[in-house]
């Protein structure tokens, strides 16, 4: 399959900051890779040197054959940034005329407002959209040129939910469409519901790159959850988390930790015994990890 990015032991340093430690990513055409990980992981990063604001400090970087640093290059993607200043005298359709005058095929100001629910907006001031509709109008902008490759850096923070399942809608039309996304989130359900991989980033390092059902089975874990007091030690548990009486332990044999919990003696009521949630996954491989470099 073509690879459309890729980067090759990438290093990014500011000062003495490792923001991004050897990092090795592809990202090939037609895929829709979330990328994911707890704050300062290092994911913007990463997307500021796939999109060319940012060189490695070490490393290689290819951008559609290229390099990013090639405004040639670069025509050939889209790209909304976490922070958008759009100018508020401006009409929406004025601005989407704008970016859309920079590409040689742009969608088309009709078909780009629609895909993104923004249609009866067209003749609105900037200033006078809401929070979301101007965040909506920014990813859209990402589309604008009809791009081979689309970065977007957390495209629906700040959304309420049917805003944000519009965006997905749009996002979704362009990837079944045979386009190509890279998206960092800090809603795992987000990632969940539009990605098909997903690059677990924690510390600067990849630490998982995979199916999003592969993350979690790598994990593997379960989340035993019961009311108890005191516990004794139990076998196999990988995290522990109190609420008031309630007792969360992570565990990949939650069979074994059951029996050796009635086994004890120990008084507990309400066990409930679900799947991890990817957060709980990556929070897990992202611990085991810092486990192992201790
Ligand atoms: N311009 C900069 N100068 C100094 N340090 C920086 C700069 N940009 C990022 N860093 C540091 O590099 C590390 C990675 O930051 P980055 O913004 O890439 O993480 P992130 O995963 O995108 O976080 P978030 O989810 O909070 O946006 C952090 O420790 C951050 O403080």
């Amino acid at each position: 399959m073509t690879v459309l990015a890729r980067t090759v032991e990438a290093t990014r340093r500011y000062g003495d900051v490792v923001a991004l430690d050897r990092v090795s990513v592809e990202i090939r055409a037609g895929e829709l890779v979330g990328l994911l990980g707890p704050n300062g992981a290092g994911k913007s990063t990463l997307m500021n040197l796939f999109v060319g604001l940012r060189r490695p400090s070490s490393g290689t970087v290819e951008l559609l054959g290229g390099s990013p640093s090639d405004p040639a290059v670069r025509r050939g993607i889209g790209v909304t940034p976490q922070e958008t200043g759009l100018p508020e005298v401006l009409r929406v359709g004025e601005v989407v005329d704008f970016v859309s005058s920079h590409f040689p095929k742009p969608v088309g100001k009709a078909e780009l407002l629609d895909r993104f629910g923004l249609g009866e907006l067209v003749k609105r001031q900037i200033g006078g959209l809401s929070g979301g509709q101007k965040r909506r109008l920014a990813v859209a902008l990402a589309f604008a040129g009809d791009p081979r490759l689309v970065f977007l850096d957390e495209p629906t923070t700040g959304l309420d939910v049917e805003a944000r399942r519009t965006l997905w809608d749009g996002i979704r039309a362009f990837h079944e469409g045979g386009g190509t996304i890279l998206l960092t989130s800090h809603y795992l359900e987000e990632i969940e519901a539009l990605a098909e991989r997903v690059v677990v980033v924690g510390h600067g390092r990849v630490l998982a790159d995979d199916t999003v059902a592969a993350v979690r089975d790598v994990v593997g874990a379960r989340r035993v959850s019961f009311d108890a007091g005191e516990l004794p030690e139990l076998p196999g548990v990988a995290g522990v988390q109190r609420e008031g009486g309630r007792v969360h332990l992570v565990t990949s044999d939650p069979d074994r930790l059951v029996v050796e919990l009635v086994r004890s003696g120990t008084p507990f009521s309400g066990l409930e015994i679900r799947p991890t949630s990817l957060e709980e996954a990556f929070l897990t491989i992202t611990a085991a990890k810092e486990h192992a470099h201790a």
